[in-house]
């Protein structure tokens, strides 16, 4: 019986754990900062209510099996105050962030050998504490690992495809292009669908083709043939369609302009590889931020 404890119960966590949850020999716990009775998530015109152990204090939990860390990047120096009680030796934290620096985020908080990094694509939503909307199938993307063989077994539903990879480092970059690109949705507080727009397509490229450079100099395969998908995809998002970076602009909450864009001007630094859109939008997005 794996035992699971999932910190940061929002879109992506409240949806794994759904899922989590489906797997009669999973034993599943929720670590959150707010208490609530019940998952109650909507997908495709259907709403599921799923009751659940929720702990608000770390002195409430005990070592699990697994770990899913699925806040925020940012919020990750409060969230791992989970992590002393929830882990003893053989735990191991799956970390399902976007962004391409999983490993580097928990460095000295906890062993390399023992992260699962997990790219996850599942459009979601969170209405409020326990209330979900999903709007797609789950597909995870995870490094070909013994550890990651055990994390996929976690999962039953075939509404959740894991993917072993033996090239995570081009699957994380090519999922940070469309998650650089989606700025634009949070700097000009419009949906996605503004990929329509031909200056907003424009700027996207750019954010793109930076990104594929950085990407490129830290080992990542990139064909420029995905600038064009991104922006198709995003232009025919449905009306309302709003990323997760967006998202927080709208709620009012700190954004992930650093692990979206920053790391782009960050990493380009490292390579000599200049990224003045990706800094430019880094920048007005913590401006943004502090407004
Ligand atoms: N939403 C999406 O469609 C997608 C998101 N992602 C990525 O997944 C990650 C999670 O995003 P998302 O689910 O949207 O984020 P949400 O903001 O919806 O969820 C974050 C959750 O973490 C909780 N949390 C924050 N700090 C703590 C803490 N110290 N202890 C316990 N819980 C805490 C929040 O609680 P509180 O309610 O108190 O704020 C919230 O429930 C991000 O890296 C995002 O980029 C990836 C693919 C798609
Ligand atoms: C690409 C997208 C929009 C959904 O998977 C995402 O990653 C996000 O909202 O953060």
């Amino acid at each position: 019986m794996p035992s699971v404890a999932i910190i940061g119960p929002g879109a992506i966590g409240g949806t794994l754990a759904s899922f989590l949850l489906k797997n009669p020999k999973n034993t599943v716990s929720i670590c959150a900062r707010t208490l609530f009775e019940k998952l109650e998530i909507s997908s495709g015109g259907e709403t599921t209510y799923h009751p659940v152990t929720v702990h608000t204090d770390p002195s409430e939990t005990e070592p699990a099996d697994w770990i899913v860390l699925a806040t925020k990047t940012y919020q990750i120096p409060q969230a791992s105050s989970w992590f002393d009680n929830l882990s003893n030796q053989e735990t191991k934290v799956a970390v399902v962030q976007n962004g391409v620096e999983h490993l580097a985020n928990l460095e000295g908080i906890f062993p390399a050998d023992r992260i699962v990094p997990v790219i996850i694509d599942c459009p979601a939503e969170r209405k409020s504490h326990g209330q979900i909307i999903r709007h797609g199938d789950v597909r995870i993307d995870i490094p070909n690992s013994a550890n990651s063989l055990a994390f996929s077994q976690l999962f039953t539903n075939p509404a959740v495809k894991v993917n072993l990879t033996d090239d995570w480092t081009s699957a994380a970059w090519n999922k940070l292009c469309i998650n650089a690109a989606g700025a634009i949705s949070a700097l000009v507080n419009r949906p996605a669908n503004i990929a329509a727009d031909r200056r907003a397509a424009e700027i996207m490229k750019s954010l793109i083709q930076e990104c594929i450079a950085v990407g490129r100099a830290e080992g990542a395969k990139l064909d420029e043939r995905i600038i064009p998908k991104i922006i198709a995809s995003a232009a025919a998002a449905p009306d309302g369609s709003m990323n997760s970076l967006h998202a927080d602009l709208v709620a009012h909450r700190p954004m992930e302009w650093d692990a979206r864009n920053g790391v782009i001007y960050r990493l380009g630094q490292k390579h000599g590889i200049p990224t003045p859109y990706n800094q430019l939008a880094a920048q007005l997005l913590s401006l943004l931020e502090s407004k």
